[in-house]
């Protein structure tokens, strides 16, 4: 058995005049990617300068306007690729970059000189502010905590006098989850007494979930409580970090949007330390799906999705919300009966909005049209395999007809084992009822209206590939040839159902007919099809395919 008394409950804030789960997002916060800092830091192989260059284009064409790109002070990469950036004038002047570094006075002295030539930087500093760090890795109190704090503020301060260009501060209040608000508020307050914000020069501070620690809803309130004791709030941009270490970081993060968050740190995928940071691509897709606005060019996850795992040298997982391969395909019968439903209930309404069961998002919005929304194996059902016939080949099938269709490839699935592919499926479809020309084989017809309704018809046909001739009259031609063959063959059959509809258009149009015939002997009832530029011999085939199927 876990030995679960091993671990503790992690103390929850007593805040009842919490106002967020009353709250709705309304509308996109500013995005900071930090895949190039945190999901770095994160990867078995760190990018290389070429590969981070890579992805800060992409990040630039998703429209990231804040960007940590990485920790300059620390390693030579980092300070190369920076200043790949700067000397060679990369950075568009409407995008911020961000650096990352511990509050100690030779790395900001080090970041300072790598920043040299920026525009516009948010320099960013951390110091570990949580009971257990203070206690087993600082061995420091509060005090000594703050003072951290406090002089990397006043290190960053003294050295943006001199800088030519635009500094903005942030802070953050690393293993934020694991301190107690009173002294996360204390410090805070500390770093903004000494960098005095303003409204042209917001300090940031950002409250990360270092180690997600417990259920969104806690992480939500601390939040808030921040949010509502920040002093001078009109001064501050409130960003969260979040990470994902139960899973959660998701929902931590739009509850956090909801307890008054202004930014969100995270990256793509939600690469990052151990579980990951926060999935942005996530969460905006999110948004997406609720109308709102993400304000990030997302239309095409394809190619973020080969972009990142090339650099990261990472997959994304096949039921990664709104990127997976699996994730807009259904395979068991009830979910495609509904999708094939819901389409065609879509294409009716025409309003232009999206609602169609099981598939929270168009995937052609995000790039996925070329994927099969409908795969078929042996949990499918009759519903997805009309949905394939329909959207892949063009056939639609009456819907009577699907259950005997979907018999013959519920077999298939079952003698052959996993999934059955579409290919598969219209060949079995031609095998079943296109190109069965035995016994029966229809060769040519010759049809005169009498009047109104009646036909005359002159049919040649092939039985058991013995030519035959025989001349008829009747209700319309399929009504003809029914009377033709029933007196010839001395059979006794008689059509239950018709119906056809037009298969593409212009000079490649064709037409399908179905028909439903009943042998009145046997009582064996099935259904045929035909195929032709011309809608008679469409019909007349379709009777020829339906009476093979009855005979054999
Ligand atoms: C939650 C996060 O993701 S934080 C970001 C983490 N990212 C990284 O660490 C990646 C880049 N880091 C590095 O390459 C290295 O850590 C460096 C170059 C920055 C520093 O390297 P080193 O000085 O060799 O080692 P290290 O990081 O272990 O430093 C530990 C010392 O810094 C102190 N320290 C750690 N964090 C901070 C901080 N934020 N501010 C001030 N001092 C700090 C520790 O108390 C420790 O002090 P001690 O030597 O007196 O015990
Ligand atoms: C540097 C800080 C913000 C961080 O990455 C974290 O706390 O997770
Ligand atoms: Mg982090």
């Amino acid at each position: 058995m876990l030995n679960y008394r091993k671990y503790k409950k992690v103390p929850v804030l007593n805040y009842p005049e919490r106002e967020w789960p009353d709250k709705e997002i309304e509308q996109a916060p500013v995005w900071c990617s930090v895949d190039l800092r945190d999901g770095n830091q994160s990867l078995i192989e760190p990018m290389n300068v070429e590969e981070k260059m890579e992805m800060f284009q992409l990040l630039l064409k998703l429209g990231f306007k804040e960007i940590e790109i990485g920790f300059p002070a620390a390693s030579q990469i980092e300070y190369d690729f920076l200043r790949e950036l700067v000397d060679g004038d990369m950075i568009p002047d409407d995008v911020t970059v961000q650096v990352l570094t511990q509050c100690r006075e030779h790395l900001i002295d080090k970041t300072f000189e790598a920043i040299q030539g920026i525009k516009n930087v948010i320099v960013h500093i951390y110091n570990s502010t949580s009971t257990l760090q203070r206690d087993v890795v600082f061995h420091m109190n509060r005090e000594e905590i703050k003072q951290i704090a406090v002089d990397g503020t006043k290190m960053v301060k003294d050295r943006a006098k001199d800088f030519p260009g635009r500094i903005q501060l942030e802070y953050s209040p690393e293993s934020f989850t694991g301190t107690e608000m009173d002294f996360a508020i204390d410090i805070c307050n500390a770093v903004q007494d000494v960098w005095e914000p303003s409204g042209d020069n917001k300090l940031i501070f950002n409250l990360p979930a270092t180690v997600e620690m417990n259920t969104p809803n806690v992480y939500a309130d601390q939040i808030e409580w921040m949010h509502k004791h920040f002093k001078n709030r009109e001064n501050i941009i409130l960003s969260v970090h979040p990470h994902n270490d139960r899973g959660t970081g998701v929902a931590a993060t739009e509850l956090a949007l909801l307890a008054g968050a202004d930014r969100v740190e995270g990256t793509l995928f939600g690469n990052g330390e151990r579980t990951g940071n926060v999935d942005i691509l996530n969460i905006a897709y999110n948004m997406f799906s609720q109308g709102i606005n993400p304000k990030l060019e997302i239309e095409n996850i394809n190619e973020i999705i080969e972009i990142y795992e090339r650099c990261c040298k990472m997959s994304v997982d096949m039921r990664h919300p709104y990127a997976g391969k699996l994730v807009f395909t259904a395979f068991s019968g009830s979910h495609q009966d509904a999708i094939n439903k819901g389409v065609r209930a879509l294409r009716e309404r025409s309003d232009g909005i999206w609602e169609v069961p099981y598939l929270p998002i168009d995937p052609a919005d995000v790039g996925r049209k070329y994927e099969p929304v409908v795969r078929i194996n042996s949990q499918s059902g009759k519903g997805g395999i009309a949905f394939v016939m329909d959207t892949m080949y063009g056939y639609q099938m009456p819907k009577a007809m699907h259950k005997e269709f979907a018999d013959v490839i519920q077999r298939l699935s079952e003698v052959q084992g996993g999934e059955v592919d579409p290919q598969q499926i219209m060949d079995k479809f031609d095998e079943e009822y296109l190109s069965k020309k035995e016994p029966y084989e229809f060769i040519k017809v010759k049809v005169e209206d009498l009047n109104e309704k009646d036909s005359h018809i002159v049919l040649d046909y092939r039985y058991n590939g013995k030519d035959m001739h025989i001349e008829a009259d009747g209700n319309g031609p399929i009504d003809a040839v029914k009377r033709a063959i029933n007196s010839h063959m001395d059979l006794d059959v008689c059509i239950r159902n018709y119906s056809e509809h037009a298969m593409g258009s212009g000079s490649h149009a064709r037409a399908a007919a179905y028909i439903q015939m009943r042998d009145n002997r046997t009582e064996k009832e099935t259904f045929g099809v035909g195929v032709s530029s011309n809608i008679t011999r469409a019909s007349i085939r379709s009777f020829f395919s339906a009476l093979n199927r009855l005979m054999r």
